[in-house]
């Protein structure tokens, strides 16, 4: 039991021991086949859906469960201890709902009940294949004709790009405007125009149906763009503050796992007649694993707090996902090396936790963008 669980509210400890039941019955069981298969798991996604979890911290008027932004992250985090991919596929519905509850008229909130159901399944597109961190370098342009947008281009690495029923697309609508001419607009994936174009072959979290997308003269009505013409760049920001808090809280149960088996493997491994536990070199990286993955928490749990208070969290998000997601890669190769020649064979999911804890230093914005972010910020409060 982790000890920051003695201040969680009964909601948030309850909350966390369903899960941890979920993810013990249902998910732990399936998630080696989950990463062999590379296989989207419909059935555990509808799983988390049924039991209410896609709309923890949305608000009650929403169709949500109104509690705080922490309560997602204890979701998450648990999650992720089970299996990356589903902690990952986790966050797409709730990034969407908190997105479209934010931002979105009464047309784009009737999508809110279908995400939470688990029915619809929708999916964010900024990056392109020639811009990632910098965001508002897109070339994919939504064009004015009568009522609606044109919109052409293709963008890259969309999560649920295979099976979204719809996609948050942000594109120029002032192509001389720099990021203060980027729009986001919801676009059903059956419109004409709309195709999926080539999937990677991933080093890890397999089974999120990753492509990219081609636009290709996609008309949509004007009424489907999210929030005020030219304004999605800050738009996604705010919302990217809040998918790194997701983020961080994934990587977090992926070393919450590591450091669990680690401490199992060590206790039964026996080499020079004694439990490797009992080695020095052993402990430290074991109690560095303990006090960094606490940090962590506290880390995010703090960034929520502000969120839910009216803050503006980008120095604070950034730090959560930065150390989070760093330290989590350390931690999680060093679990690894606990497990010794073991560790490099699949019979141990350590060998799959570190191929997926990787992606968390790359997406939702890259490790070196949040040094960026974090900078900036300083340069401002102390200006
Ligand atoms: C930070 C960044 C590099 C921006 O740089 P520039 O130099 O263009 O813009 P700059 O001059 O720094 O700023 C403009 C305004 O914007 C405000 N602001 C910036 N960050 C933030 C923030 N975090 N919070 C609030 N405001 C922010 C900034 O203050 C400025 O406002 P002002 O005009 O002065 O009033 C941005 O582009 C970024 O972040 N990239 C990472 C991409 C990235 O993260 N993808 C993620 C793609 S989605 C994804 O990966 C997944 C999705 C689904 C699940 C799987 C993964
Ligand atoms: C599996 C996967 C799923 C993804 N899902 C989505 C999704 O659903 N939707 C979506 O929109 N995007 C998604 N992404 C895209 C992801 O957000 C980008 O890959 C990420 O933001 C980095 O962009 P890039 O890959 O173009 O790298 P680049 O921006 O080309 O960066 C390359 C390297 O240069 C560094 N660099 C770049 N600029 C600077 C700078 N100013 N200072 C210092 N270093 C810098 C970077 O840190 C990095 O190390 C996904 C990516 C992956 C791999």
């Amino acid at each position: 039991m982790h000890t920051v669980n003695r201040f969680f509210s009964d909601e948030q400890r309850l909350l966390q021991e369903t899960v941890r039941r979920f993810v013990a019955d249902d998910v732990l069981p399936a998630a080696s086949a989950i990463d062999r298969d590379d296989a989207f798991p419909q059935a555990l996604y509808k799983g988390l859906a049924d039991l209410g979890l896609f709309g923890v911290s949305l608000a009650e008027e929403a169709g949500g469960s109104g509690l705080e932004t922490t309560a997602a992250c204890i979701v998450m985090e648990e999650i992720a201890r089970g299996s990356g991919t589903l902690g990952n596929a986790y966050a797409l519905p709730v990034e969407a709902a908190h997105f479209l509850n934010e931002h979105g008229d009464a047309f784009h909130k009737t999508f809110i009940p279908g995400l939470l159901s688990g029915e619809l399944l929708p999916a964010t597109a900024a990056t392109e294949p020639d811009c990632g961190s910098d965001v508002a370098a897109m070339r994919t342009t939504a064009d004015r004709d009568g009522d609606d947008y044109v919109i052409n281009g293709t963008k890259a690495w969309v999560t649920f790009g295979r099976i979204a029923d719809f996609i948050m697309v942000f594109a120029k609508t002032d192509r001389n405007a720099g990021h203060k001419g980027i729009s986001c607009i919801l676009v059903e994936t059956d419109r004409p125009g709309v195709s999926r174009g080539k999937s990677e072959e991933l080093l890890g979290m397999h089974g999120l149906e990753d492509c990219q997308i081609i636009f290709d003269n996609v008309r949509v009505p004007i009424t489907n763009r999210i929030g005020p013409e030219n304004e999605a760049f800050k738009m996604a920001m705010g919302n990217f503050n809040f998918s790194r808090l997701m983020m961080s809280s994934m990587a977090l149960g992926m070393a919450q796992a590591a450091m669990e088996d680690a401490v199992a493997y060590a206790k039964s491994r026996k080499q020079f007649g004694s439990e490797i536990i009992k080695f020095q070199a052993v402990q430290f990286m074991l109690a560095d694993m303990s006090m960094d993955i606490s940090a962590a928490r506290l880390l995010i749990h703090h960034a929520a707090r502000l969120y839910d208070a009216g803050h503006s969290i980008a120095k604070e998000a950034a730090h959560a996902k930065l150390f989070t997601t760093d330290m989590a890669m350390k931690h999680v190769s060093n679990a690894l090396q606990i497990h010794g020649g073991n560790g490099y064979s699949k019979e141990y999911r350590i060998e799959r936790i570190f191929r997926d804890v990787r992606l968390s230093q790359i997406y939702e914005g890259t490790n070196q963008i949040q040094r960026l972010i974090i900078a900036r910020q300083l340069e401002k409060e102390f200006a």
